[in-house]
């Protein structure tokens, strides 16, 4: 019996001038988690879409499935029957329908014509399958109204229970289930949910592929690495034999020190000293951005304060309130309450619009890129100067050069990859995608800059990318609200922490105390005294 459940050899594809994959070999071994790692745009996707049937290589390549030689391409469909799975980031749920009805659309495919549904009992045992990867959710929940997590676990569990039928059928003995950046959306408590269900799933006989960029999640689940490199096998390697030092050179190379954007010199919270001196803010009244006595959703009351320049970020546990900030600011999310001043003109936010809030020099950065943030059809030029289109237009005509020019001279501040402003944002990976969305709002030049979650699922290169192009806009007096459940992105790029609880502002932690671990200490009220502590307008500045 083979030890490995999948194996590929010489795997290449290439988009027009794009080699996306170069012969690129890789196994799986029964019953492990292998972490596929790589840069925005290495092509983990585009490796992934092979082995699904999606993509065909070019000519020479080869896989195995449970060591029978599998004849490429695959047609579609044709991985089902090979046990194998996918879980995609944006999950594949339908998502006004059922939990129960989203489980059962395999069925009705299977049974041809003449189906009868006995839902009460179809619930049950729905209920019954779910409770068996130890998800504990309601089969008549409507997918649209869970949490992410939820939808996530509902996801990987009707994966991985066909992934169980497959060898209850077929009598095999392996099967893989491939998730793609399953954590993207999910704040980090909640990975927790994921990996105990991860590890269900491989007691149960599959193994499993996982993609990711969040290192510290990789090394708590995967058994192996595989890292990619532009298009080709960098290395595999025991997760036990490699550092994460290690692993970040194989991802990026020596393109690490660049990290350091914000000079604070914590990057993985691990203590270095801060390399630029502390900024000193213009805290007078009138200037930068006023929040006051903010409702809305689970914030009730909330009060803060950003001067000119400064970033600061807000942290809080699921249900603190913290995330809808950004959205309640900008309109996006209907506010009951408070008022937003911003130098010196101030408004109720309750009749807040996204339009009124970009007429204000608002900006919004929102976690779910694909759904709140881009036109995937269109270009990644026209996506970028989108808001500021009128600038191109002279008597009524697009100047059309002129916009792809300074839509080239922003892909290349934010190293888009490939540097093509004429394809479609859609073909993108998803972090250049993320680039392109940050581009889009830093050319309105806001006076405000809301992100929530803003590189999730972007590389440790690209995020150094965009915390400096977010550092420099800092530099012309923007301030910056960030929102995140990575608090070492937060002590990488804050000038200052808050920490939101029941929908207030509760602890500040000022820039000399601001580490991973003293915010995780302050969102769960674990906080020292010294992490507490109201910074005063000298501390700051010092
Ligand atoms: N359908 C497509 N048409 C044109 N180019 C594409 C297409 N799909 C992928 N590419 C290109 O192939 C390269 C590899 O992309 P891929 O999506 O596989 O990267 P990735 O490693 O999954 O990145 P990310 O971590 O950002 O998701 C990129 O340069 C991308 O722009």
């Amino acid at each position: 019996m083979t030890t490995t459940a999948l194996e590929l050899h010489s795997v290449s594809k290439t988009f027009g001038a794009t080699k996306a994959l170069q012969g690129v070999s890789m196994t799986v071994e029964r019953g492990e988690v292998l972490a596929l790692l790589g840069e925005n745009g290495c092509g983990k996707s585009t490796l992934v879409k092979v082995v699904a049937g999606v993509y065909d290589p070019e000519p020479g390549a080869r896989m195995l499935v449970d060591g029978r030689e599998v004849s490429l391409p695959l047609e579609a469909g044709a991985s089902r029957d090979l046990g194998l799975s996918f879980v995609h980031q944006d999950l594949g749920l339908a998502r006004p329908l059922t939990v129960l009805e989203n489980l059962l659309g395999g069925v009705a495919e299977r049974s041809g014509s003449r189906l009868r549904i006995q839902w009460r009992s179809e619930a049950r045992k729905a209920r019954a399958m779910l409770r068996s990867y130890g998800v504990d959710v309601d089969p008549l929940a409507v997918i649209n109204h869970l949490p992410p997590v939820e939808q996530a676990l509902v996801a990987i569990a009707r994966a991985a229970e066909e992934l169980k039928q497959y060898r209850e059928r077929t009598g095999a003995t392996s099967s893989v289930l491939v998730l793609d950046e399953p954590t993207v959306f999910l704040p980090e408590e909640e990975v927790q949910f994921l990996f105990d269900l991860i590890r269900t799933i491989v007691a149960s006989g599959a193994s499993v592929v996982f993609i990711s960029h969040d290192l510290p999640a990789v090394r708590e689940i995967a058994d192996r690495v595989t890292v990619l490199r532009d298009g080709k096998l960098a290395a595999t390697a025991r997760m036990s034999d490699v550092t994460d030092a290690e692993i970040v050179e194989l991802i990026v190379g020596p393109a690490i020190a660049k990290l350091d954007a914000f000079g604070h010199g914590n990057v993985h919270g691990d203590g270095r000293p801060a390399t630029a001196p502390p900024r000193v803010f213009d805290r007078s009244p009138g200037a930068g951005l006023h929040v006051t006595g903010l409702r809305g959703g689970q914030v009730r009351g909330l009060d803060l304060h950003v001067a000119p320049g400064e970033v600061v970020g807000l942290a809080g546990l699921l249900g603190s309130g913290a995330e809808e900030v950004p959205y309640l600011l900008f309109g996006a999310k209907q506010a009951t309450g408070g008022e937003l001043t911003l130098d010196g003109t101030t408004v109720p936010v309750a009749r807040q619009q996204p339009a009124t809030a970009v007429g204000m020099g608002l900006a919004l950065i929102p976690a779910d890129r694909r759904r709140d943030a881009i036109a995937p059809a269109v270009s990644v030029a026209e996506n970028m100067m989108l808001l500021v289109v009128r600038r191109f237009a002279v008597r009524g005509w697009l100047r059309n050069r002129r916009l792809r020019g300074a839509a080239d001279a922003r892909a290349e501040t934010l190293d888009v990859r490939p540097r093509r402003t004429d394809l479609p944002v859609g073909t993108l990976s998803g972090g250049n995608a993320q680039k392109v969305v940050v581009g889009k709002w830093l050319e309105i030049g806001p006076r405000v800059l809301l992100l929530h979650e803003p590189t999730q699922g972007v590389d440790i290169a690209a995020r150094a990318e965009i915390y400096r192009v977010v550092r420099r806009a800092t530099e012309d007096g923007m301030s910056v609200v960030w929102v995140s459940s990575d608090f070492d992105e937060l002590a990488t790029v804050c000038d200052r922490v808050v920490v939101v609880s029941g929908g207030v502002a509760g602890a500040e932690i000022p820039l000399r105390d601001i580490t991973p671990e003293a915010i995780t200490a302050g969102v769960y009220g674990a906080s020292t005294s010294e992490s507490t502590i109201l910074p005063t307008v000298e501390q700051v500045a010092r």
